[in-house]
């Protein structure tokens, strides 16, 4: 597919698959992210999840179905709780993210950018969406509690979800992907772990 102003990409996504993409700053990984999910118009190809096509599905359902986590996501109401479909299931899992009992009830602009960025993750889980387009979820969380997103990424991705991870953190590359793309100018890449790592294109 070709976003805006974007190089073309051609990329399979396998269930149960975590694939990461890195790439120079602004050459467009959010914005492919945003097509994917049907967020931003393609100017052409086209984007399929087995057999349905984002060209003919509704775009809420195909956006239940392929969820798209921004960096920094946006809130509409006061405290986390009201964000959530089934709250009860969310409490299950707060402490998986090292996150506090009391946290879906605290005003959302006290929170730290790190706890914001794990309860959105909770949020783009909820009701298991086939695909996780994520992009940098854990830019702003220390080691323990960017161990913990990747644990849980893990999990989802062993139960059948797929996942497409922008991350400029080769490390964690290293620990959650299974194949690995760098996208510049001529196109997306796949490239090797060893490669990756190393940094080189
Ligand atoms: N809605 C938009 N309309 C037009 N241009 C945009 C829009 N959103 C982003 N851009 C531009 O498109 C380019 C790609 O942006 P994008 O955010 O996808 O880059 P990125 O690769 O994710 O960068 P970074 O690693 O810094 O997050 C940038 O030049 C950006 O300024």
């Amino acid at each position: 597919m070709v976003a805006g102003d974007l190089p073309s990409v051609t990329l399979a996504l396998h269930v149960g698959e975590i694939v990461t993409l890195r790439g120079p700053s602004g050459i467009g990984k959010s914005r492919l992210l945003r097509a994917i999910a049907d967020l931003e118009p393609a100017r052409s190809g086209s984007v399929k999840l087995r057999d349905a096509n984002l060209a003919t599905m509704p775009a809420p359902k195909w956006r239940d179905r392929v969820r798209y986590l921004a960096a920094e996501p946006g809130w509409w109401a006061e405290t986390p709780g009201p964000h959530f479909r089934e709250i009860s299931a969310v409490r299950t899992r707060l402490a998986a993210l090292l996150l506090p009992e009391n946290i879906l009830e605290r005003p959302i602009a006290e929170l730290s950018t790190g706890e914001r960025q794990r309860l959105a993750l909770l949020r783009g889980m909820e009701g298991a969406p086939a695909v996780l387009l994520l992009d940098e979820p854990t830019s702003a969380l220390d080691p323990a509690a960017s161990d913990a997103v990747v644990d849980m990424l893990r999990i989802y991705a062993k139960r059948g979800g797929a996942v497409l991870l922008v991350t400029h953190n080769p490390q964690q590359a290293k620990l959650l992907g299974h194949r690995h793309f760098h996208l510049d100018q001529t196109g997306c890449h796949e490239i090797s772990l060893d490669d990756m790592v190393a940094g080189v294109k």
